[in-house]
């Protein structure tokens, strides 16, 4: 009783005054609740009788921990005086760089928001705060970070859109789409998409918030050295990729940037795998396709590097090069430039584009030549039953003074099946059964990897493949028709259109100047009446933008040309959405929207294009310096060099090797501010402060208004007014839109994974983690320091696990040149202010100053500052996340076995050995890299 009292006297645990730091922790301690949860000094005995309880089988915590553990508490022991405050805590930033710069120094010069760990996002409407917690990647939009869900105690991933408005109009988009697909079309989360959870304006940011994911598929293979996966991995994912597809054709979005970086695994505590598709962030509506540079080039199809009108067609493209992947462990068709990934198309899938759409294709003639009529027998006669010819290496030379960039093949120069049936290109005993799957992949990757993309198949198609389905193979599968296809060239009023954005699609009406210039009489685009002919202003109306293969361009502005201005009207404002949801029968649905659009001059418009930038929305940079009489060459990075993508924005972009973070251009900025309803329904404000049509900006004429400031306003309740479904008219939504099924659904990541390696590869073994590791230490080395093409031979004759190191710290691009920066600088729009009176003139209107935008840092694998590496998610993985076991938090990173590769990442090997040949390895950098044309 005596010993009870005075233990009584002694206070809470932690008391240093009495020498209670070293005893034993109470039960409330050691079980982690915080010192707030313990009875005061002056509770009654019964707060201590119960601690004494606790104590039983509590262990001893380190002597570290109980050092530091309640640190605060001691401290206020020690001197009363001290006081404690969050706020004055040192700031653990997480964006690189965090100097401020913009936004009241709160964004940072490449206007992202500067974020530190703990900084609060917080919806401003429903009070739901996301904690920030560590960063997960860069993407051209922003940051993507991982944040607490103060609502449900679970993890997310947030996007923090560019305090940009382009960036912010395209994301804009995302949200739609995304909330179309989520709500109408994947309810209850059965088609592997990600589910976005809210979205938010935070200090002028938009912020999306997504479920959170596990690993890409592009890290899944590198951390499996670049092996190919099991084939039942790899039709697991090709299944469920085309599930999402399927979902995506019906809903009419074209996602237009499929690729393994763009496949996330998803957390789960079972051996079932499987994947979601993320990043909608350069999606579209089909029939409402805007920019003609989209798609990662590796995986770019064919009809988007000609410059062809384009559909959902182009996404079972990427998913062709994705399923080979998959199974190579190295991308197909892995082209420094365009030319290159087109040269390799040819040469593995034998065959070339089908003469209609080279004949009105935009760029066929930078890699084609017209040899005549087929004439079997004559000299122009070349076997291929086509009057078109791919131009050679030589040709292009001749023509263009210069070769086109090629790299390399790092494996046999084989076709297709012989790929497939012989890897790993050594001598491999097959069993009869491994020929037969391989037979029914080849058959498989065939019908996807299509030239002709009227003859490509759906997703649902190709959903019923015996590859996909496992019925029996029985020889080439032949699909069922679908609904006769309009071809797509006729069907829609596909835009190549580079100035128009997806904010076009969006529904804005841009400045029409003359509709109908430039239709060529035999045009095989029909003209149709605008929607909204000239009913707003300060378009993005370009003097000079690159008209088609001519070349040569007097333009300063890339974002379109007034010959040829697509109007169209949203797809998911109140008049948009027939198309999506109109028919559950994706065969039904006519592929395209005839009425929605207006093609005014296929091939006139210069298709905006920002060089090298891999991606599709690199903003070009605002110090570039280009005369007003530019001749339009990109840099040699460029895929759109050669002035077929057309855009002196492209020389700035691939001279500066970058992609991403580049501020806006002056004169994008005009065209930034216009009026109009935004197509989507999200409506926003911001400054009025464009000039009508044809702003006229010379590259470094700062224009004296409207570009350096906006506001993004989502209603003046805080809330985006949101426009989602046409057949009932409008209907607001807010920005937090209630009880949305991934909450319930998000996987308790909480246990540790019960997975054994084994089951997911065959030849795991402890040393090939240590290779592994050697192999991404060695990839952010390369990051850094690139190899150049001697060292790359020289270093290729290495070991497999060495090898997989020089794939990824070799650069083959000459000059270093940024990786997959080929984005297309998505142009935005104006918007009427719907629910706010505000005019929201910039707040620091007038005050760009070129020289707060310096060119960016260095670069990671794309092109992101290489601190912030956009994959820095595999590495915080690698730090954070110790053990398997150790996930004790619902939300927390994925208790998976791909996910927690660093501490026993099981590789998902498929056939066995490593694919490499000792040469001509190329770096993983290309691949980010969508490059240049030649
Ligand atoms: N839901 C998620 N869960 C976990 N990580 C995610 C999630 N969404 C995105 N990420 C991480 O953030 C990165 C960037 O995301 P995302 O691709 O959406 O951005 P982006 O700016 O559109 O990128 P890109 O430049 O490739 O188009 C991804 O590669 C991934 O590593």
């Amino acid at each position: 009783m005596e010993e009870s009292s005075k233990q009584e006297r002694a206070g809470p645990p932690w008391n240093p005054s009495v020498g209670t730091a070293f005893r034993r922790p109470t039960g409330a301690v050691a079980s982690g609740r915080s010192p707030e949860a313990l009875p005061s000094p002056s509770s009654s005995g019964n707060g201590v009788a119960i601690r004494i309880s606790n104590l039983h089988g509590v262990k001893r915590k380190p002597f570290v921990s109980r050092l530091t553990a309640d640190i605060i508490q001691t401290f206020v022991r020690c001197n009363p005086e001290f006081k404690y405050s969050e706020s004055l805590n040192p700031k653990i930033f997480l964006t690189n760089p965090s100097t401020p710069a913009h936004n009241d120094g709160l964004d940072n010069t490449n206007w992202d928001l500067i974020l530190y760990v703990n900084l609060e996002l917080v919806n401003k409407t429903s009070k739901r705060r996301f904690i920030v917690k560590e960063m997960l990647g860069q993407g051209t939009f922003g940051q993507v970070v991982k944040c607490l869900d103060t609502e449900t105690n679970n993890y997310v991933a947030v996007k923090v859109i560019k305090n940009q408005p382009a960036f912010y109009h395209q994301a804009i988009m995302e949200v739609s789409l995304l909330r179309a697909l989520n709500h109408k079309f994947d309810p209850d989360d059965e088609h592997n998409i990600v589910r976005m959870l809210d979205y938010l304006l935070f200090q002028n940011h938009l912020c999306i918030a997504f479920e959170m994911l596990g690993q890409n598929l592009y890290e899944l293979l590198k951390r499996n050295h670049f092996r190919g996966l099991r084939m039942e991995f790899v039709r697991t994912f090709s299944k469920q990729i085309l599930d999402a597809m399927i979902v995506m054709r019906e809903a009419g979005i074209i996602h237009c940037d499929l690729k393994p970086e763009n496949i996330l695994l998803v957390p789960s505590l079972t051996p079932a795998a499987e994947v979601k598709v993320i990043d909608f962030g350069s999606a579209c509506m089909e029939g409402k396709t805007v920019y003609s540079y989209i798609q990662s080039r590796y995986y770019r199809s064919p009809e988007v590097l000609l410059g062809y009108p384009y559909n959902t067609a182009i996404d079972m493209w990427s998913l062709g090069c994705i399923v080979a992947e998959l199974f190579l462990g190295l991308p197909l068709f892995p082209g420094a430039s365009e030319y290159d990934v087109l040269q390799r198309m040819v040469k593995i899938l034998g065959g070339q584009p089908p003469d209609y759409l080279l004949r009105e294709a935009k760029n066929s003639a930078k890699f084609f030549k017209h040899v005549g009529s087929i004439c079997p027998g004559s000299e122009v006669y070349d076997g291929l039953g086509s009057s078109y010819r791919m131009l050679t290496e030589e040709d292009i030379e001749m023509r263009e003074s210069k070769r086109p960039k090629v790299v390399k093949w790092y494996f046999p120069q084989l076709r297709l099946d012989q790929l497939i049936c012989n890897y790993p290109w050594k001598k491999t005993e097959l069993t009869e059964t491994e020929k037969t799957e391989r037979l029914v992949l080849v058959d498989f990757l065939k019908g996807l990897l299509k030239f002709d993309p009227d003859k490509r198949w759906s997703p649902l198609q190709a959903s019923s493949h015996p590859f996909i389905t496992g019925e029996p193979f029985t020889g080439p599968y032949e699909p069922i028709p679908e609904t006769p296809k309009i071809p797509v060239a006729r069907a829609a009023a596909v835009e190549h259109n580079p100035g128009g954005g997806h904010w076009l699609a969006a529904g804005l009406s841009p400045q029409v100047g003359s509709a109908n210039r430039s239709l060529p009489l035999n045009n095989p685009f029909p003209p149709k009446i605008p929607y909204s002919y000239g009913s707003s202003y300060g378009s993005f109306g370009s003097h000079g933008s690159y008209v088609g293969n001519a070349g040569l361009a007097s333009s300063y502005g890339s974002f379109g040309d007034a010959n040829a201005v697509n109007m169209y009207y949203s797809p998911l404002g109140p008049s948009g959405f027939k198309q999506i949801g109109s028919s559950p029968d994706v065969r039904l649905r006519p592929r395209f929207s005839h009425d929605r659009g207006i093609r005014l001059s296929p091939g006139s418009m210069g298709p905006m294009s920002v060089g090298a930038s891999p991606s599709q929305f690199t903003p070009p940079n605002y110090q570039m310096q280009i005369p007003a009489n530019s001749s339009g060459k990109h840099g040699s990075g460029s895929p759109a060099s050669g002035s077929i993508h057309g855009s002196p924005l492209g020389k700035a972009s691939s001279t500066y090797s970058k992609r991403r973070n580049l501020p806006m251009l002056p004169h994008e900025y005009a065209y930034q501010h216009g009026q109009g309803r935004h197509g989507d329904g999200i409506s926003f404000s911001h400054s009025d402060a464009s000039i009508r049509g044809h702003s006229g900006y010379s590259q470094n004429s700062i224009p004296s208004s409207g570009y350096s400031s906006w506001r993004p306003q989502i209603g003046s309740g805080g809330s985006f007014s949101f426009e989602a479904s046409s057949s009932h008219g409008p209907s607001q939504v807010h920005s937090h839109f209630g009880p949305v099924h991934t909450f319930d659904n998000l996987p308790d990541t909480s246990a540790p994974s019960t997975l054994d390696n084994a089951y997911w590869d065959p030849y795991f073994s402890d040393e090939s983690l240590l290779q592994e590791d050697n192999s991404l230490s060695a990839d952010l080395n390369s990051n850094l320091h690139l190899g150049d093409s001697a060292n790359q031979t020289s270093r290729s004759a290495r070991s497999a696990h060495d090898q997989s190191h020089i794939f990824v710290s070799s650069n083959p691009l000459p000059g270093g040149e940024s990786y997959r920066t080929d984005q297309v600088f998505r142009a935005s729009s104006r918007g009427t202010h719907r629910g706010s009176a505000h005019s929201a003139v910039p707040a620091n209107y007038g005050r760009y100053n070129p020289a707060n935008h310096p060119q960016q840092n260095p670069r990671g694998r794309h092109g992101q500052p290489f601190l912030q590496p956009r994959h820095n998610q595999a590495a915080s993985t690698h730090n954070h996340h110790p053990t398997p076991g150790s996930h004790h938090q619902t939300g927390q990173q994925p208790a998976w076995p791909g996910y927690s590769m660093g501490d026993g990442m099981p590789s998902w090997g498929g056939p066995g050995g490593h694919p490499f040949t000792p040469t001509g390895v190329p770096s993983s950098h290309p691949r980010k890299d969508y490059g240049s044309i030649f």
